[in-house]
């Protein structure tokens, strides 16, 4: 089922046609569906508990779209959150999604946050380093609670794709490398303000093939029957996220039946919950971020420019990543011919795709960037002082708008004039 069709009125996201939003909202303008988040995330945990494993936490991971409305849509589903700032773990609570289904990551937490999140009363603050824990040890003292924390192991397996997003090699700077695992979750064990309650691995992003995740799971299983072998109490295994989503119609990535049945042979039947933090896979193809063209550029040398008011402030995936996103007319057009897609960013790398073949397309048509629900409002900036790009979520025939456009005057206003101190 797919809630991103052309019908009467052109391209449409379930029953809006997106130029209605286009025309009520302006452009550039993210635009959700609600049918198809409920969609990925009921088949990712329903794959999970069809595999066998029993009473998963699936934590969606809050950073491939944060917002709260869409946070709340999947935390009505049961879903927990899987967060990397104190704004984060914010963000999941102010959806609903209660403490016990937050698990707190990330290399660098500072005192205040993991106060907030030990306040909060997180499932787990997955651990990232020594120093690391020493410092929630501290702030768990200040606080006289315990600290429920998992160790996320370095698991040094190569997931592929982009290097920029990869890991899970021990020259990345995520989590504590397996040698000291087993020593530092003893000494935790025996620590007043500490409470381990388990291992994490998260190998990298968009990853299509799912041998590198097979190898660093059985690792992680192994580690895990070596601290229950050593007697220390371990309750939960965190696999992380990572899943790879189509961008365009290139060979299929394993579908989540495929993964959990990968998930249930490697893990085998290890006495602990497994919990896993899917980001894109729920988000990704659950968004569409629609631009108008301002202009058709032609030079006589032959390039073709088509400058859109989306930029790289909106959707950095092409310019940080050399992202692929597939761009489809809003209203279908006939014929062919190549474009560079570019936005007005004073900067050569804002281009979204050089010598694409698109349909000709003149100024004020409505183009779509599929799949750009995840890793595509949550990293966008206002970069030459272009206002953050709204965000709207469908539902069946309504939408609403979930972050509007800020004004140039709230814009402004952020800057304030020094008063010395
Ligand atoms: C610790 C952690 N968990 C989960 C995710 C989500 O990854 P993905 O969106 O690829 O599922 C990430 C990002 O790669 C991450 O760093
Ligand atoms: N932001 C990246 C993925 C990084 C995932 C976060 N660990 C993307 O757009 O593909």
């Amino acid at each position: 089922m797919n809630h991103f069709e052309y019908g009467p009125e052109g391209l449409a996201c379930e029953g809006v046609p997106l130029a209605r939003i286009a025309a009520e909202v302006g452009t550039p303008v993210y635009v959700y569906s609600r049918a198809t988040l409920e969609r990925h995330f009921t088949v990712f945990r329903d794959a999970l508990v069809g595999a066998g494993i029993v009473d998963p936490l699936v934590a969606y991971a809050v950073k491939a779209n944060s917002n709260v409305a869409v946070l709340k849509v999947l935390g009505e589903l049961g879903a927990g959150a899987d967060t990397v700032s104190e704004g984060e773990v914010r963000r999941a609570l102010a959806a609903g999604i209660p403490g016990e289904r937050i698990v707190f990551s990330g290399v660098g937490k500072k005192r205040g946050e993991i106060a907030f999140a030990l306040r909060a009363g997180v499932a787990e603050i997955n651990v990232e380093s020594e120093p690391e824990l020493n410092l929630i040890a501290e702030v768990a003292a200040e606080l006289g609670v315990k600290a429920k924390v998992a160790f996320r192991v370095n698991p040094d397996v190569a997931a592929g794709g982009h290097a920029k997003i990869a890991t899970g090699k021990s020259e990345n700077k995520f989590g504590v490398s397996f040698a000291e695992a087993a020593r530092l979750y003893a000494n935790a064990s025996n620590h007043a303000h500490l409470e381990p309650i388990g291992v994490a691995c998260h190998i990298g992003s968009q990853i299509t093939d799912l041998t590198p995740m097979r190898a660093a799971f059985a690792k992680m299983r192994g580690l895990v029957e070596q601290l229950l072998g050593e007697g220390l109490h371990v309750e939960r295994l965190d696999l992380g996220g990572g899943l790879g989503v189509p961008y365009f119609d290139m060979p299929e990535p394993p579908s989540p039946a495929e993964f959990a049945v990968m998930v249930a042979e490697a893990i085998q039947d290890l006495p602990v919950k497994l919990a896993f933090e899917p980001g894109r896979v729920i988000a990704a193809n659950a968004g569409v971020l629609v631009s108008e063209v301002i202009h058709v550029h032609e030079r006589p040398e032959g390039k073709r420019f088509l400058v859109i008011d989306a930029a790289m402030n909106d959707l950095i995936r092409p310019a940080m990543y050399d992202a692929f996103h597939d761009i489809r007319p809003v209203i279908p057009r006939t014929g062919e011919t190549t474009y560079d897609v570019v936005g007005p960013i004073c900067e050569t790398g804002d281009t979204f795709t050089r010598e694409r073949l698109l349909p000709p397309l003149a100024a004020g048509e409505l183009v779509a960037f599929m799949s750009a629900g995840a890793y595509g409002a949550a990293m966008a900036s206002e970069y030459n002082t272009r206002p953050l790009v709204p965000e709207v979520l469908v539902d069946g025939d309504r939408f609403a708008v979930i972050r509007a456009r800020p004004s140039y005057e709230e814009m402004l206003a952020r800057d304030v004039t020094p008063e010395w101190v």
